[in-house]
């Protein structure tokens, strides 16, 4: 640059400086304002910052902390330890010059996902990271546009929710069939990342990637998986994601994901007068396939692939880790696999049926008390779309209303509120699936949570496909179970997590299965 150019450069850097130092100074005498009208008629008081205010200017020191605890496996202890040491459930902070306020209030959740629900949205950062991949669908959309999509998808998990055991038992067959019986350790974590794509696609697409046979879907797994990870870290980053270039192998993976769909969006289509004329799948005994569904209702294909992607995210990689979970749980605790045992042990051997599955007691128990220690989408956050209060949170020990201006991002720990002692007692970090059971020797009644324990989030947007998750987790631990007698972990490192957009064991679940002998 010429040097008789910097006096320039400097004064529009100088100029550019001072109009954001105005426009932060007019943003808080607007939001003061509001703030003192609010602790006047609501008696809000403001959230107390995490270490001070000042401690953390921009939050660029806090962003990396964060970062690097993503690195060594422990965001998630991290936040929680931040809140211990805070001594409060509700605190604000900067990351990356983003105030953010995070919380683990069960009252501020209802407020937020059920009693106003209206009042707050996934907000641009989530909507910017992932429409690159997703498209616009249900996972991706606020509004109207969000109330369509779930208008549109509703009744087909309506249908599902009886869970398609006939597919699933195809499918976790391969899956035992997979598993080696000459005492070799088994990641059995691969094998349910596997066996959910296989399930999902079949439902989703009408065909199977059966990458517990093949290979051939590895190639369409493998690029999700990478594309996944990049949004979700593009959502980290939020506006600052921009600063980096795209890189080439997201590039790639991206259309390798989208050419894939496209393939059955176009078979589907071609076949849609013909599915027009037929009953709907839903009327129709055998097997559901999703696509058939949605040609019927739009021929839009970008609109088909967005959905299908959507549901494809959601669903995958969260019931594959909580099998993963669960099934690390289960290789170190004898007590628990013998009461498993016991539990399939009436049915012979045979497929338990939808009724029998969910009258398992224990099988259930194991399921909600994994979900608990172990949340699979253990963080969320909405930005809320107008000045509006949250119960909870508001001075020294957060027992006031606070309020929260229009953009504010809320962000929640499930993590943290499973583990409080407060609701779940001295032996909250302890895993005993038995608080969820009546104990009829002392009359004390099992667990029977509200707000405070929440791995599918609630209100109008709690998730479409819990039924159809809790269903293919529960049968796949039932003929896993019944096919093999014995279990020995191998591995003795305790849980930790591998975060990603869900959380799941970083080390699987490496186990040696012994087959049962009929
Ligand atoms: C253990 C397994 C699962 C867990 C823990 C889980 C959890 C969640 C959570 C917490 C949300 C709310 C996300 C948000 O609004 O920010 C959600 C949404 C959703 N889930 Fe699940 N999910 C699971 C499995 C599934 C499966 C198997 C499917 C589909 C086959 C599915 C479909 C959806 C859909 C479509 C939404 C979006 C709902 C909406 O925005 O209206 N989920 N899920």
């Amino acid at each position: 640059m010429e040097l008789s150019r910097l006096p320039h450069v400097a004064n529009g850097a100088i100029l550019l400086a001072g109009l954001f130092v105005a426009y932060q100074l007019y943003i808080q005498l607007t939001v003061g304002r509001k703030r003192r009208a609010m602790q006047r008629e609501k008696g809000t008081l403001p959230v107390r910052w995490y270490a001070g205010m000042w401690d953390h200017v921009m939050g660029i020191d806090l962003f990396i902390e964060n970062m690097k605890a993503l690195k060594e496996h422990r965001l998630l202890s991290t936040t929680q330890s931040r809140f211990d040491k805070q001594g409060s459930r509700t605190m604000r902070l900067t990351l990356l010059g983003r105030p953010v306020i995070i919380t683990q209030e069960p009252e501020n959740l209802k407020t937020i996902q059920a009693i106003e629900f209206k009042k707050w949205s996934l907000g641009s950062r989530r909507i910017i990271a992932f429409r690159p991949l997703l498209g616009q669908g249900i996972f991706t959309s606020d509004g109207a546009d969000w109330h369509r999509s779930r208008e549109m998808l509703r009744p087909n998990f309506a249908r599902t929710q009886v869970g398609d055991l006939a597919t699933f038992e195809t499918h976790v067959k391969h899956l035992i069939d997979a598993v080696p019986t000459d005492r070799s350790t088994v990641d059995l974590s691969d094998l349910f990342f596997r066996l959910t794509m296989d399930s999902a696609t079949e439902f989703l697409f009408g065909e199977s990637t059966e990458s517990l046979t093949q290979s051939s879907g590895d190639g369409f797994a493998g690029a999700f998986t990478r594309s996944q990870d990049y949004v979700a870290n593009a959502g980290r980053w939020g506006m600052w994601a921009a600063l980096f270039p795209a890189n080439k192998q997201w590039l790639d993976d991206k259309k390798f994901v989208h050419d894939f769909v496209d393939y059955y969006v176009r078979k589907g289509l071609g076949k849609r007068s013909q599915l027009l004329q037929e009953k709907s799948n839903a009327e129709k005994p055998g097997r559901y396939i999703f696509i058939d569904e949605l040609v019927r209702q739009t021929t839009d294909p970008i609109r088909i692939r967005s959905e299908l992607l959507n549901i494809l995210l959601a669903g995958r990689d969260t019931t594959a880790s909580l099998l993963t979970n669960v099934w690390w749980q289960l290789s170190r605790n004898p007590t628990a696999w013998a009461k498993l045992q016991a539990e399939v042990a009436p049915f012979d051997g045979e497929q338990p049926t939808f009724e029998q599955l969910k009258d398992m007691k224990y099988l259930k128990a194991f399921l909600n008390e994994t979900l608990r220690l172990y949340p699979v989408v253990p963080a969320n956050s909405r930005e809320a779309v107008e000045d509006t209060t949250l119960p909870l949170g508001g001075g020294q020990d957060g027992s006031a209303p606070m309020f929260i201006p229009k953009g504010m991002v809320v962000a929640w720990s499930v993590y943290a509120m499973h583990r409080r002692k407060d609701y779940y007692g001295e032996d909250a970090e302890e895993f005993k699936p038995e608080r969820w059971l009546d104990n009829p020797d002392t009359g004390k009644k099992g667990l029977r949570p509200g707000w405070e324990y929440l791995p599918f989030n609630g209100g109008p947007r709690i998730c479409l496909g819990q039924q159809f998750a809790l269903t293919e987790a529960s049968y796949t631990t039932v003929r896993l179970c019944q096919a093999f007698e014995k279990i020995e972990s191998r591995d003795n490192r305790p849980w930790e997590e591998a975060l990603t957009l869900t959380a799941v064991n970083l080390n699987g679940a490496k186990v040696v299965l012994t087959p049962r002998k009929y």
